[in-house]
């Protein structure tokens, strides 16, 4: 059967970028989605905000939700320092085979921890298969996180507000938390916006961009946990 894009993506990666070398992965993605096929990774420009914003909160706990392919699981992760706990979660298994295979490509498995949801046994990859819906409420049995210091949104568009209310209720954020959320203008995610710009309990800012790889607008919003 014919391949599919996450794996066309992966074989370009193995085929073209440098083996431990982050830059090199995050630079081969972008190339084959400019230039061979479109996928829906954050990407380059959007990525740059991305990194500031990464660098900035520099957090010792981050969740990812929506990895995909790891394009920004590796984004991230090359940004933090040893012992950072960053937590993606992915429920397509063959997407989350892609990502690990990329994020080891990358030489960044030993940073991004993954505990699996079987419950058997904690293999050390910060890869996990499961809905958002049904691991956020298990984060601190699973993986001892009291809170996040950083959560980056890229899942489907209509999760962003129920996780988001779901991170709260589960007492996962603090004061300072920051959440970040890609596509927020295209594919849009109006609830979402609606919510965390009109809330008392979040102090947010837009940063305008581009879909990834086109000259569509698209941006990402930033917002402040108030407590
Ligand atoms: O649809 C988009 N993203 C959805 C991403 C979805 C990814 O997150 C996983 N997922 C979903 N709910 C989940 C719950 N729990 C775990 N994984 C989950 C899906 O298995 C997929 O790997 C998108 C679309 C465009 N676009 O131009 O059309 C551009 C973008 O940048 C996008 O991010
Ligand atoms: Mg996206």
């Amino acid at each position: 059967t014919r391949s599919t894009r996450p794996q066309r993506l992966l074989r370009a990666v193995q085929k073209k970028a440098i083996k431990g070398d982050p830059q090199s992965v995050i630079s081969t993605i972008d190339y084959f989605c400019r230039h061979s096929e479109w996928a829906m990774n954050v990407g380059d420009e959007k990525g740059a905000i991305l990194d500031s914003v990464v660098c900035e909160v520099s957090p010792s706990t981050a969740l990812e939700l929506g990895t995909y392919c790891g394009y920004s699981t590796v984004r991230i992760a090359r940004l933090l320092p040893p012992g950072t706990k960053l937590i993606t979660l992915e429920f397509n298994p063959d997407y989350a085979a892609v990502a690990r295979q990329i994020i080891e490509y990358s030489g960044l498995q030993d940073k991004v921890r993954v505990l699996w949801t079987d419950g058997v046994n904690h293999i050390y990859i910060c890869l996990v298969e499961g809905a958002s819906g049904d691991l956020i409420p298990k984060m601190q049995e699973l993986f001892g996180i009291k809170t996040f210091d950083f959560v980056f949104l890229d899942h489907w568009k209509d999760r962003y507000l129920p996780d988001t209310k779901l991170l709260e209720e589960c007492q996962l954020l603090r004061k300072g938390s920051i959440l970040l959320a890609d596509n927020v203008i295209c594919p849009g995610t109006p609830d979402y916006l609606e919510y965390v710009r009109n809330s008392p309990r979040y102090e947010s800012k837009y940063f305008k961009s581009h879909l990834e790889y086109t000259k569509v607008e698209d941006g990402l919003e930033k917002s402040v946990f108030l407590g």
